[in-house]
């Protein structure tokens, strides 16, 4: 586990509000995400949790520093390079349904990735049905619309499409938020095992302590833009440095 898969360095995301002082959002960030590791981003709303996870996946520019993905320098790419960048860091987001397409079956959804690849479309379709199973879906249901599953059902589809081009980083954002307690907890199932299975790097964003404890190697705590404090899970649950870590720990663990 000592490969850097993902590096940032000073990452920086200032917005200017109308009639307000500008503000960091995301304030001189550093880290480094090792080969097969998981790493979750834990802190309260609002401290920055989801800019950063767009600023690493370059859905947002920075504004000052720097992300580095498999040794590649991406924080000014764009075009064909920012296209090549998505073959090696995907993104689960919060709300699976709005992320498909409404117009598309979700096999659609899945294979548009795999369309660069150059696979034929009939070897495509076999490995759509191939990610569905390989996410606990029927291969059939790639002929569904979003509108035609369960949330968890969706967010298994969304995974299934974020793996297609078996990406070495997988940045889940509040990816079981959405979704009730039980399938919650089948979502990080499928994400430990297909972590086992592909040894892909993780960054776990997530408000909910309890939830990240048993699933991360290592936690990066966030409050008001800044990581104020890392550690294993055990470190930072039973060991915090910081009175906030201790403060978010003590509300969610009671
Ligand atoms: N485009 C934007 N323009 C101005 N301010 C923004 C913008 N996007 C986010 N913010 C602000 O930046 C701060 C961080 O927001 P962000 O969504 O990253 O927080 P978060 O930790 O992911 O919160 P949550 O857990 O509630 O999703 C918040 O104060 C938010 O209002």
């Amino acid at each position: 586990m000592s490969e850097t898969v993902l590096k940032t360095e000073n990452l920086t995301k200032i917005f200017m509000v109308r009639g307000k002082k500008a503000f960091a959002a995301v304030d001189h960030v550093s880290f480094q995400l090792k080969k097969g590791e998981t790493l979750g981003i834990i802190g309260e709303s609002g401290c920055g949790k989801s800019t950063l996870a767009k600023l690493l996946c370059r859905l947002q520019e920075p504004t000052e520093g720097t992300v580095e993905l498999c040794g590649q320098d991406i924080t000014k790419a764009r075009g064909a390079e920012l296209c090549s960048a998505y073959r090696h860091i995907q993104m689960v987001f919060q709300d699976p349904v709005s992320s498909f397409d409404p117009r598309k079956t979700l096999g659609d959804g899945i294979g548009e990735s795999l369309r660069n690849t150059g696979k034929s479309r009939r070897e495509a379709e076999l490995r759509v049905r191939e990610l569905l199973k390989q996410c606990g879906l029927p291969g059939e249901f790639a002929g569904r619309y979003p509108h035609e599953v369960s949330g968890g059902q969706c967010q298994r589809a969304a995974i299934a499409r974020a793996l297609a081009v078996e990406p070495e980083v997988l940045i889940c954002d509040e990816s079981t938020s959405a979704l009730d307690v039980t399938v919650q907890k089948k979502i990080m199932e499928l994400l430990g095992r297909l972590r086992v299975d592909t040894g892909i790097s993780c960054i776990f964003i997530c408000h909910n302590l309890a939830l990240v404890q048993d699933f991360c190697d290592r936690l990066l705590v966030m409050y008001q833009g800044k990581i104020i404090e890392e550690g294993t899970p055990d470190e930072v649950i039973f060991c915090p440095k910081e009175a906030y870590t201790q403060m978010l720990v003590d509300s969610v663990l009671g």
